[in-house]
């Protein structure tokens, strides 16, 4: 292995820093005038290129509710980065709307067109400094540049590791033995859980091949942590799934989701019922994926389990929606928080992300 890559550092606060502070960012490649023709005595095109048809496939549809309603290729992801930024400025709020799960504009999006190359992180970046020093800089603007670095963190992680990413006890080759019941693991997959904030985040990915950033780690530390099943189960199904998949960030977000990463800290759990109501307190997110809970009102969708009879309505648990497979303990706490109609969610700048889940105890983000 080359020397800087070993000395690439393993926690993510020092790699930024240490990019931030030594690193330039190089400057894009002009696009050539023209493309050199195909050595057409070589290669013979006797066919037209296959329809889904022809391949046993039909046309996919697009959910109505998907935060993704756009399409590929480069063009769609300049017009994006060009929305993003310079029409409806949401770029503005990133730090604020990061964290969401409804609609297009809580996030950039951006993902799918990296994962395929259809933008360069180097054209978002100048793209974003030419607004910095144009229209606003501010601490989104700064944010968005943060979390490409957690993309470039993950690259180096996967060539300083290599294989062991994919081992059952990650890149520091913890030993633990997981569970592989299939049966939990499918539930899981489906959105069947019984817990409705993971359920409608499974089911969204199922039905748009898409989650947000917040959806992703919450239903990977609830197969990692509370039901303890092997993470490479979930990586595998994201990797089926995510229209954004890319080896290095989905197998580098795993081993952190499942303790199995760099920097581990033991405690890191998510707590389903206070994320769920520090982020959809209102339910509605719950509402759009979990469709057969939706006549409960506000944050008492996501504990369906803890309602009277005259709350449910004509709901039936187990019949028209799963009892919980599991019920943490530590959930009880935020029970109290779904009944009242007064308790508001946390300021989402106070929200926590990657960040904070994934520094080490005496670095910080910014
Ligand atoms: C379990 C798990 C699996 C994941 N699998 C993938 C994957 O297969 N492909 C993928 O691109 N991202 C993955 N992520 C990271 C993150 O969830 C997505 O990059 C993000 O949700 C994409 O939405 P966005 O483009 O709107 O992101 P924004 O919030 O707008 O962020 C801007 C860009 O920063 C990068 N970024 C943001 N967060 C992360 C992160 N945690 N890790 C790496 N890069 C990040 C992405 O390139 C993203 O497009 C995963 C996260 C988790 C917890």
């Amino acid at each position: 292995m080359c020397a800087l890559l070993i000395s690439c550092p393993d926690t993510y606060t020092q790699f930024r820093k240490d990019v931030e502070s030594r690193s330039k960012i190089r400057k894009e490649q002009p696009m050539p005038p023209m493309l050199k023709p195909l050595p057409l005595e070589t290669i013979e095109i006797s066919e037209e290129l296959p329809s889904l048809q022809k391949l046993g496939l039909v046309d996919p549809t697009v959910n109505a509710n998907t935060a993704f309603p756009f399409s590929g290729g480069e063009t769609h992801a300049l017009s994006r980065l060009q929305s993003y930024l310079w029409s409806t400025r949401a770029v503005e709020k990133y730090k604020t709307t990061r964290n969401g799960l409804l609609g297009s504009e809580y996030s950039t999006k951006f993902s799918p067109w990296l994962a395929f190359g259809c933008i360069s992180p180097r054209r978002i970046f100048f793209e974003l400094r030419k607004y910095e020093n144009e229209r606003v800089k501010n601490d989104s603007t700064y944010w968005v540049i943060f979390e490409l670095l957690w993309r470039d963190y993950f690259r180096f992680i996967a060539a300083k590791y290599g294989k062991c990413l994919f081992y059952s006890g990650g890149i520091k080759k913890i030993r633990y033995k997981w569970e592989e019941d299939m049966a939990k693991f499918r539930k899981w997959a489906d959105g069947q859980t019984g817990v409705p904030f993971v359920d409608a985040n499974m089911r969204e990915l199922l039905e748009t091949g898409w989650m947000s950033n917040r959806g992703r780690q919450n239903v990977a530390s609830f197969l990692t942590k509370d039901l303890k099943l092997d993470w490479r189960l979930g990586a595998e199904w994201f990797e089926y799934l995510l229209v954004d998949y890319d080896v290095c960030s989905n197998y580098g977000n795993w081993n952190y989701s499942a303790g199995i990463g760099n920097d581990p800290r033991e405690d890191r759990k998510f707590n389903m019922i206070k994320q769920a109501m520090d982020y959809d307190s209102d339910g509605s997110f719950a509402r759009i994926w979990v469709p057969e809970l939706s006549s409960i009102h506000g944050g008492k969708i996501h504990v369906p389990w803890t309602l009277r009879h005259g709350e449910l309505g004509s709901i039936k648990l187990g019949v028209d929606y799963p009892n919980p497979m599991i019920v943490a303990q530590e959930w009880g706490r935020h029970f109290d928080k779904t009944k009242s109609s007064s308790w508001t969610a946390p300021s989402r700048n106070k929200q926590k992300g990657i960040d904070f889940y994934f520094k080490s105890n005496t670095s910080s983000g910014r």
